[in-house]
């Protein structure tokens, strides 16, 4: 497979790898690639209701085209970035620039210190699921930020940027991208496990018997990235994690989020690059986390 101008290319044909694709092929050729050849044409409804239909190169990992991308937009989740960035440095030149969709803060760190082109990580709050292997639904309008961790590169965030925003997906460059993956990943952490190991929809938290164990979470949460330094977009301490948490869980009340998802369809889940990294800076903080362990058990216990 030959390109003849640089074209991004999408690895990790999800939910948010075929909302990327789709709206991107709005704009210019884009290529997915995934460990299967999927469907050429791909179909996403928006949230307005409208249908985007899109025919899209698609490829699998081992036929990769042999021109450098533009950039490569890895949506696998979490636990695959390892495998598939280790192949990827056989396949891709190495100034290749990768962005790094997941949610949580573990491979970030991890491919930014080891990939050899730029990286940059972007963190979502665009809804997206698969309804099945030809469509995509766009469940709801978010915001997208783009930046590396070091605060390099910010020519490359801002143009990136710029590509998505005009193709339907707002984005900023930001030079502060580690504060914004610490902030999801507290949203991520008070509301995923929980919703996960009680098979309940996100709103259902704000009842009992939930909303003490959202509240012990963030109790938790909140002495631990505040030994990070990690302050909430508003307000401060418990009460601005609070605050955020609780209108996330108003804003997607009626969500079944991702985490619930996977345990629904039998897959594996997020929860080591959720509440890994939480885990891991309050052990380094000598803090104790009887809450998170115990999420953390539950979920790992789940296949
Ligand atoms: N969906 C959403 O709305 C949002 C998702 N995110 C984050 O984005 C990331 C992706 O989420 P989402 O799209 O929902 O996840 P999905 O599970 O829908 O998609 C993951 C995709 O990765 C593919 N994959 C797995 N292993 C490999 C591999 N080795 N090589 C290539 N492809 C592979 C899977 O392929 P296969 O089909 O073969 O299993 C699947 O298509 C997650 O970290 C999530 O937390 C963040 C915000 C919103
Ligand atoms: C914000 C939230 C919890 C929305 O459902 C999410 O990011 C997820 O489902 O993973």
């Amino acid at each position: 497979m030959t390109m003849t101008d640089p074209i991004p290319l999408i690895i990790g044909p999800g939910a948010l790898g075929r909302l990327l694709a789709v709206r991107l092929a709005t704009r210019g050729e884009t290529w997915l690639a995934g460990r299967r050849r999927l469907p050429a044409t791909q179909t996403l409804t928006t949230p307005e209701g409208q249908t985007l239909v899109r025919c899209l190169p698609t490829t699998t990992l081992d036929a990769l085209p042999t021109h450098t991308p533009l950039v490569v937009h890895l949506t696998t989740k979490a636990m695959a970035v390892e495998a598939v960035v280790a192949s990827l440095r056989q396949r891709l030149p190495a100034g290749t620039p990768l962005v790094l969709w997941q949610n949580g803060f573990g491979v970030q760190r991890l491919v930014s210190d080891h990939w050899p082109g730029p990286v940059l990580c972007a963190t979502t709050t665009e809804g997206a699921y698969v309804e099945d292997d030809r469509h995509v639904v766009h469940a709801g309008h978010g915001q997208t930020a783009l930046g590396s961790l070091d605060g390099r590169h910010q020519d490359l965030a801002r143009r990136l940027a710029g590509r998505l925003t005009a193709a339907g997906l707002p984005t900023e460059s930001v030079p502060d991208i580690r504060l914004r993956l610490w902030r999801k990943l507290a949203v991520n952490a008070a509301i995923n496990p929980l919703v996960a190991r009680f098979r309940i929809r996100n709103g259902q938290l704000r009842d009992r018997p939930f909303r003490p164990m959202v509240d012990a979470v963030i109790d938790e949460v909140a002495v631990i990235l505040d030994a990070e330094g990690v302050t909430p977009p508003e307000g401060v301490g418990v009460s601005g994690w609070q605050a955020l948490v609780w209108r996330v869980v108003e804003g997607t009340a009626g969500n079944r989020a991702s985490m619930l998802q996977d345990v629904l369809a039998g897959r594996p889940t997020e929860h080591e690059a959720i509440l890994g990294p939480l885990r891991a800076a309050a052990r380094h903080h000598g803090l104790p986390t009887p809450t998170l362990d115990a999420l953390y058990r539950e979920l790992d216990g789940v296949k």
